[in-house]
């Protein structure tokens, strides 16, 4: 973990001002890789280090649609069949938003079929976090509501920039969502589990 941190540090993922930085070298070694399959996450794999940076460029706030949530699980296969790859680093491309949590628009007036398949897409998010291999950070840079906040609690670490601002929360149950009690008990009282 403390490697990882000095890494991330290293990255330029420092809190100042309320923003985290991302400062990446301009030149790619070929140590280093990035992919991107639909450029809403972008990922760029350290060889050197093990460590790879993902971060959510959907502006403008990051919405996390049934297209992303794809193309997030994508790259985490990816990056888990990578025997290279150590450590992972989640942070956003934007400057003041982490994610604004789940497309509301994809809930609403859709067909059943629809609806089934964006929520598997957001379980299958969420495991792919919490079951992941990989030591997980996440490097919170912006506003973190509703499934920002599932995102953030799913990885092993977090670091929020220091901006008073900023807001993460489950505040889902505004619009009538209930976190079901498995996400509950495994997240926000893991004690219940041990
Ligand atoms: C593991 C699975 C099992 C089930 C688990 C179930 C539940 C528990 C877990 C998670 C549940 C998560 C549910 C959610 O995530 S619901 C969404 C919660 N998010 C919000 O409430 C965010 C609301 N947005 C904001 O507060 C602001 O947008 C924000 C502070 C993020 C940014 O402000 P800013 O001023 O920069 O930008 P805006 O002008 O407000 O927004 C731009 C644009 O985007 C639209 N928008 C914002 N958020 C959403 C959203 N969540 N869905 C759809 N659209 C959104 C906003 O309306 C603007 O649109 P337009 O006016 O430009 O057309």
């Amino acid at each position: 973990m403390a490697a990882l941190l000095k890494q991330s540090a290293r990255l330029g993922l420092s809190g100042r001002h309320g923003q985290v930085f991302c400062r990446l070298p301009w030149a790619l070694s070929f140590q280093r890789y990035m992919f991107n399959a639909n450029k809403k996450i972008l990922v760029e794999m350290d060889k050197s280090t093990g460590v790879a940076l993902m971060k959510m460029a959907n502006p403008p706030v990051n919405l996390l649609n049934l297209e992303t949530l794809t193309e997030f699980a994508i790259s985490m296969e990816k990056l888990e069949l990578d025997k290279d790859c150590k450590g992972l680093i989640l942070t956003s491309s934007l400057s003041k938003v982490f994610t604004a949590g789940l497309d509301i628009m994809e809930m609403c007036g859709k067909s059943p079929e629809h609806v089934t398949e964006f929520w598997r897409a957001v379980q299958e998010m969420w495991l792919k976090l919490y079951g992941s291999n990989l030591v997980t950070i996440a490097a919170i840079n912006g506003f973190s509501p509703g499934a920002g906040c599932l995102m953030a609690l799913a990885c092993d670490y977090r670091i929020m920039a220091d901006n008073v601002k900023y807001s993460i929360g489950l505040n889902e149950t505004q619009l009538g969502i209930v976190a079901p009690f498995w996400l509950v008990t495994r997240e926000l009282r893991p004690s219940l589990f041990s």
